[in-house]
């Protein structure tokens, strides 16, 4: 068995309770074998050798000195590759945003360029402490490669719309999905899992919908698609079909165990309720929801009522980065203005929403630092004075925290970024490569 210890550390457990610990990680399944205590003389011995150390038994150790071990972030919803377009469109409501800009530009969207800007979107995930993310977009086979070199974890799927399209492309498109999702789920071992991506609930027609749904049952992966983000997707259903969403959503056979909802912003009491009733999870993300103006989601309520809540970024073209720290950040604070109150989405709720929310989302055995458990990790540098002093963790990891603390990020047991030197990809090749490939897509698309 190869295994790495993670030394020297403290330890942020499933209960937010933080104690000084061990960690000791099998590499070859992935998952956290023991979790102990530190013997004093032990530490001291090894904060005196090197950061990461071939021991005696041919062990990796990776030091933890002066910082707080955490389950990896997991982004539950965004487009990676949409790095490419950050910047290119602020300042817009959703409709025009997609309509008038990111549509366009994603019409002239290559192979080489998700790739690249999904290695882009790797590179700023690993270097901030995510470990596993969601990925609705296109040209799915070349972002798992990019999560296969990366070594992150990943549920990803091809999202697919029907409105604007002759049927027959409508079809296709979602039969790329379909075969996507059903070829990719668990392809060469667990990191990557996937889903059958319709879009939203107005920009998929309802036949294309109902039968995507059966499909995915049929192929047995969950489905993801936005949903109740703007005010102008809900009217639409509710006049044309008389039901708010989520009940249309029950309809086509949504809200099914292993689903996630991107958004639900404007859902109303009985909306939650179906929701906390499901077995679905609604993903919860306030920057995007912010900078677009879509609106505030009940997130306090949500959680109250037994809804199972993840969150994520978004695309970075609506964000505009990538960084779960900022989103935790966000969903405590929009939480409060949303619900009028100081209490609302504590700093443990908004820690748990980008760990074990987001894990439980997309069906990862992680988001917890618990024995069989996967061993996806971070380690936030303590030391700094935006850190200090150190009354309550938790709390600075909701509110004073960002990426740029992470030291070390480690998924499936395998070290990601030592030292905040990233391992697994090259850095500034990726991101010269990013500006290059940016560069010629706005280029293409004038
Ligand atoms: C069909 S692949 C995914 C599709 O979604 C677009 N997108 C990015 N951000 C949002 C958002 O906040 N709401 C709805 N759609 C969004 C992305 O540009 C792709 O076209
Ligand atoms: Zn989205």
């Amino acid at each position: 068995m190869t295994t790495l210890h993670v030394v020297n550390g403290r330890v942020l457990h499933p209960d937010h309770s933080i104690t000084e610990s061990d960690l000791l990680i099998d590499q070859a399944s992935g998952t956290i074998e023991e979790i102990g205590a530190v013997d004093a003389e032990d530490a001291d011995e090894r904060s005196s050798s090197a950061n990461r150390t071939q021991s005696d038994d041919a062990d990796e150790t990776l030091d933890a000195e002066g910082g707080l071990v955490i389950p990896g972030l997991i982004n539950a919803h965004g487009h990676a590759a949409m790095t490419l377009l950050r910047g290119y469109a602020d300042d817009k409501p959703l409709e025009a945003w997609l309509q008038e800009d990111i549509w366009p530009a994603e019409g002239e969207l290559t192979a080489e360029d998700i790739r690249v800007g999904t290695e882009l979107a790797a590179v700023e995930m690993i270097r901030s402490g995510t470990t596993g993310f969601a990925d609705m977009y296109f040209e799915e086979p070349h972002v798992a490669g990019v999560v296969d070199e990366s070594g992150l974890r990943a549920l990803l799927g091809h999202g697919f719309v029907s409105v604007g399209k002759p049927e027959a492309d409508a079809r296709a498109d979602m039969e790329t999905s379909v075969n996507f999702a059903a070829q990719y789920d668990k392809v060469g071992g667990d990191r990557i899992s996937t889903a059958v991506m319709p879009h939203s609930l107005t920009t998929v027609n309802e036949a294309l919908l109902r039968e995507a749904v059966e499909r995915a049952r049929e192929a047995d992966v969950p489905v993801h698609i936005h949903a109740n983000e703007t005010e102008d997707e809900v009217d639409p259903i509710v006049a044309e079909r008389g039901v708010r969403p989520m009940e249309y959503a029950e309809d086509v056979g949504l809200l099914a165990d292993g689903d996630f909802l991107a958004h639900c912003v404007h859902v109303d009491d009985d909306e939650i309720e179906r929701l906390a009733d499901s077995d679905a999870a609604a993903i919860h993300c306030p920057a995007s929801n912010a900078k677009l103006a879509s609106g505030i989601a009940p997130v306090q309520a949500m959680l109250d009522a037994g809804v199972s809540v993840g969150l994520g970024t978004d695309g970075a073209a609506s964000n505009n980065d990538l960084d779960m720290f900022d989103e935790i950040r966000d969903a405590a604070m929009l939480g409060k203005l949303g619900a009028d109150d100081a209490a609302a989405v504590p700093a443990s709720a908004a820690v748990r929403m980008a760990t074990e929310g987001s894990a439980a989302a997309l069906g990862f055995d992680a988001g917890r630092i618990e024995v069989g458990a996967k061993a996806d990790l971070a380690v936030v540098d303590l030391d700094a004075a935006h850190l200090t002093p150190g009354h309550d963790l938790v709390s600075h990891l909701a509110y004073a925290a960002s990426g740029s603390d992470v030291r070390h990020t480690v998924c499936d047991g395998d070290v990601l970024m030592e030292d905040r030197e990233i391992l697994t990809l090259d850095e500034a090749a990726v991101t010269e490569r990013a500006e290059e490939q940016a560069a010629d897509l706005i280029d293409r698309v004038a």
